[in-house]
């Protein structure tokens, strides 16, 4: 059996996964890009709670990412919003091969050859119950089958094509699993693993679940997502997830927590770093610049800068197609 430890890389197989193992200024290649990708290939519904951001459907995808590549964008993340499927209790549409996710990966692959395919892995957008993982009776979280799970759908999104896995759930023990199942497939070389390791339960995601589908049917994420206050568990969250094989760490959400991003830029110093700056962020700045509280492009490279201040090399955001305009030369 091959040493969690001794796989590298997976971490830098690409191009520009290759470029992210360096540290840099705000530019084009920091920014990646959250895409909704729902059941209906034809679809384009804008999302109300997010402005600007719209749901897409496979058939949709060229000529909406087309000009964004022409702009310069390098990377997405794919986010599945299946709206006609099936849900059940182990989110089994999760690696449906003609669901929405898969059908995109592929379809991205072929259509824009440099562009940097992520995924992001949880059930919650898949299981009838809207939680992250597979539950118990009693409602709590059943670990080794939700990890069990996540690291199947994590190799089936590898074996379709994506460059990168970012599971976003939050359960112990899945990056060690996830890495387990991509070295077991072979693809442990090819496939970047990118944790979101300090994840915190928020109140900022609220306009992600309206656009996914995704908030839980019954009680909330607190018992998997790490509580607000918590320094320590987000500094062992990362520490774990190094340990258990992950080539990116993520901390979310961004604003408040620039002194996680910090201690995650030592604690992982020889990692990238990336930050979600999420649906509540992207929201927020977007309504106090409609509020005429402040200028939208000078808040947004404010806050964003922030980020990589702090230490951020990588960031996630529903601001990168008006950055590739605000960063062009
Ligand atoms: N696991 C689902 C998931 N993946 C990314 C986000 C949030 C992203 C955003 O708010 O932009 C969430 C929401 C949640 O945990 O409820
Ligand atoms: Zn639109
Ligand atoms: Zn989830």
């Amino acid at each position: 059996m091959v040493e969690i430890s001794s796989i590298l890389q997976g971490g830098y197989a690409h191009p520009l996964s290759r470029e992210w193992q360096g540290k840099r200024a705000l530019t084009k290649s920091m920014f990646m890009y959250p895409l909704f990708i729902t059941d209906d290939p034809d679809a384009h519904v804008v999302i109300p709670s997010l402005p600007g951001q719209c749901r897409w459907g496979v058939n949709k995808l060229q000529e909406f990412v087309g000009p964004l590549v022409q702009k310069g964008l390098k990377s997405v993340i794919l986010f599945g919003v299946p709206l006609t499927c099936e849900k059940d209790a182990r989110g089994t549409p999760a690696d449906d091969a003609n669901g929405p996710v898969i059908l995109a990966i592929k379809k991205l692959r072929s259509l824009f050859p440099d562009l940097f395919i992520a995924v992001d892995v949880c059930l919650c957008e898949y299981t009838s119950h809207g939680h992250c993982g597979v539950l118990n009776d009693d409602g709590t979280i059943n670990t080794p089958p939700s990890v069990a799970r996540l690291a199947e759908v994590s190799v089936a999104y590898a074996q379709a094509g994506a460059h990168c896995v970012a599971p976003s759930d939050m359960m112990d023990g899945r990056i060690k699993a996830i890495k387990q199942g991509l070295i077991d497939s072979g693809l442990a070389n090819k496939c970047l693993l990118m944790s979101y390791s300090a994840k915190f339960a928020s109140a900022l995601y609220g306009p992600f679940r309206d656009a996914a589908g995704s908030a839980p049917s019954f009680g909330n994420r607190k018992c998997y997502q790490l509580p607000p206050q918590a320094k320590g568990l987000a500094r062992r969250a990362i520490k774990r997830d190094v340990n258990e094989g992950a080539d990116i760490i993520m901390v979310k959400p961004g604003l408040p927590y620039l002194d996680i991003i910090a201690d995650a830029a030592e604690l992982a110093a020889d990692f990238p770093l990336a930050v979600y700056q999420v649906s509540g962020e992207y929201a927020m700045v977007v309504a106090g610049a409609n509020a005429g509280v402040y200028d939208l492009k000078t808040m947004a490279f404010e806050t964003t800068e922030s980020l990589v201040r702090a230490g951020a090399t990588l960031i996630l955001s529903y601001f990168t197609p008006q950055f590739l305009d605000w960063l062009e030369a």
